[in-house]
Parts: structure tokens; sequence; C-alpha cells
């Protein structure tokens, strides 16, 4: 038995004057699938976005909700959500009467709308915020309120924009369990994220675009077994600078000092090993000789999501210490 997708995209190929935004991208999500979008800044992830939801005519291609074609301008609000990255709550209204007008324009029948705004406050843990209005709640609060605005109408394909941006940590896990749930619930996800951490955890499969190009689409744990087979990354974080015959003998072990320092001021040597553990430990205590006198710190960890998306598109994700596997 084969189960419809619930989203296909065909092909699809997105021309701005001419400059080529998506070049032939076909995927598909299925329900209750989570599928993150990755790719650096101009990789073509709204572009994506807006042709998913319909707000763009692709250049060419095809896209699919449910099996349907769909026709880009018609009203696809029953079976698309769509939480754009900008808050678009009424902020002089209050949390329920936000819920009551976005239920009411995406097709919730009349009778069901106070059951639906009151089980979508609930999943937010907002129901005793129901009467606040929007500009009063934190901006935690608002983030979970926008997002629930979308759930209310119990739509087939949920497509998020960033939807923790900006969030702390609790608010961030509040919101990863909503989507998670609603995919338990059937619900095929699309998010876009610049998280790549947030992505490894929370995605059954990851998309990652660069330059309007598919490069890769897989499980996580699948594309990072694939990029590095069992390669890991051991760090070694020294006391004070280095001699610079510790240096080279650092260097000669195939250390490299951390990317944006020079060998002679470095305090931090990265090196690539596929060696197990204890092996690359006691190598690298006999190895080091006299250096080791001046090891702070030594550790050892896998490549993550980060490292593969350095590899496909040669971006840095987040500071100068993410060192290039
Ligand atoms: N309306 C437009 N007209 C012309 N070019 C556009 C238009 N919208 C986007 N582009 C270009 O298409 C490319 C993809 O843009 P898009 O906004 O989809 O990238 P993105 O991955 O969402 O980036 P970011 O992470 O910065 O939001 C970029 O080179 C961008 O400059």
């Amino acid at each position: 038995m084969t189960t419809t997708a619930a989203l296909t995209i065909d092909q699809l190929r997105v021309v701005y004057g001419s400059h080529s935004a998506l070049d032939d991208v076909s995927l598909q999500v299925r329900p209750g699938e989570i599928l993150s979008i990755l790719g650096p800044n101009g990789a073509g992830k709204s572009t994506l976005l807006r042709a998913i939801t319909g707000k763009l005519r692709p250049t060419s291609g095809q896209i699919f909700i449910a099996g349907k074609a769909l026709s880009p301008g018609k009203a696809y609000q029953h079976s698309i959500g769509f939480t754009p990255q900008c808050l678009g709550l009424y902020r002089h209204l209050t949390g329920r009467e936000n819920l009551e007008f976005f239920a009411g324009c995406t097709g919730v029948s009349r009778h069901q709308v106070p059951a639906r705004v009151s089980q979508a406050l609930e999943e937010i843990e907002l129901t005793d915020k129901a009467h606040v209005r929007v500009d009063h709640l934190s901006g935690g609060m608002q983030r979970r309120l926008h997002l629930a605005a979308t759930l209310v109408s119990h739509p087939s394909l949920l497509v998020l924009d960033e939807p923790t941006a900006g969030v702390d940590l609790s608010v961030r896990m509040s919101i990863h369990d909503l989507i998670r749930r609603r995919a338990e619930q059937g619900a095929a996800v699309v998010v876009v994220t610049h998280e790549l951490d947030e992505a490894e955890v929370l995605s059954h499969r990851v998309a990652l675009l660069h330059q309007g190009q598919l490069k890769a689409l897989a499980e996580p744990q699948t594309l990072i077994q694939e990029t590095f087979g069992n390669r890991q990354l051991c760090v070694v974080r020294t006391i004070h600078m280095l001699s610079s015959a510790l240096c080279e003998r650092l260097q000669e072990i195939g250390f490299r000092p951390r990317s944006d320092e020079s060998s002679d001021e470095s305090t931090e040597w990265w090196l690539q090993s596929d060696l197990p553990l204890d092996r690359l430990v006691d190598h690298l205590y006999r190895d080091l000789g006299e250096a080791r006198d001046a090891i702070a710190e030594v550790s050892v960890r896998r490549p993550g999501l980060k490292n593969v998306m350095q590899h496909f598109t040669g971006a840095r994700t987040d500071s100068a210490a993410e060192p290039v596997l």
C-alpha cells in the first residue's frame, strides 16, 4: 500500500529575472514527517516556502498537496498552515480573540471555534492568559500564540519559517513539543531553521539547499555518517600559548590551531581522527611528549549538521570557533 505524500515538489524552478533562486528541486514529505529546510542566507529557503504556500508562481515544475496540484493564488488555508517569521498577531486583541479570528478565517466552522481555540490555548499552556491583550504578553508567549494561530485549524501540512527565532530554551522546547505532537497526530511539517542543533534533534529528515540547489536530503544522522564516516573532532585546549617547538610538535601530530588564530597565539588546537576514543587519547598523551603538561582540556566530539553544512556550502554557521572538517 502506498501512502499519498502530504507534499510533493517536482522539479521546481524559480527564476527572478536572470537569477535562478531554485533549480530543479524535487522532494516529498510524508504525513507525520518533520522535514527541516536548511541552507545559508540566499539559499532559496523562503522562495521554496512561498512556492509551497501558493504565494509565488514557480517558473516551472509542480507542487502537489496531498496529491492535488497546487495552483498559486487559490485559497489553501484549509490544508496548509503557514507560520511566517514575523509575528502576525493583533496586539490590541487578547490571545483568545486572536485565535478566534484566525480560526474563523481558516475555515473552522463557527460552532467548532470555541472548542478549537480552548484546545489550542491548552496546547500552548496559555489558558490562564487567554484574556490578556497580546501586547501585555511576554515575547515567548507571543511566539507560542503565533504558532497556535496556525495550529487552530488543524492543517494537514504545517509550514513554519523559523518558529523558534529569538526565544529562550524553555520556549524552544515547548515549541518543539507542539510540533512533534502535531506530527504524531499525522500532520506533515516543513520547517525552515538556521538552528542546526535544533534541526538535528527535531527533524526526521533534513533538506540542505545551497544556491538554489538541493545538495542533500536525508535523516540527520545518516547525512552526518555519510559525510564524515567515523571521523570525529579532537579539541585540545592549552593553559597558555605554547613555545614554537611545542606548536611544531602539535602540528607534526596533525593538530591545527583554531582557524581564526595563528599557531603561535593559539590555545586551542583541532585534530580530525577516526580512531576510537580511548586509542585517540592514548596516542595523544604519548605523542605530545612534554607538551602534555600544558594541556588544560581534551575533548572529542562527533561532527553534527553544522559541519555537514560547512562541508556542502563552505558557509560558517556560527562563530569562528566552529572547526571545518
Ligand atoms: N523578489 C525577488 N526578486 C529578485 N531576487 C530575489 C527575490 N527574492 C529573493 N531573491 C533572491 O533569490 C535568492 C534566494 O532568496 P531567498 O530569500 O529564497 O533565500 P533564503 O534562503 O530564504 O535566505 P535567508 O536565509 O537570508 O532568508 C537570493 O539570491 C535572493 O537575493
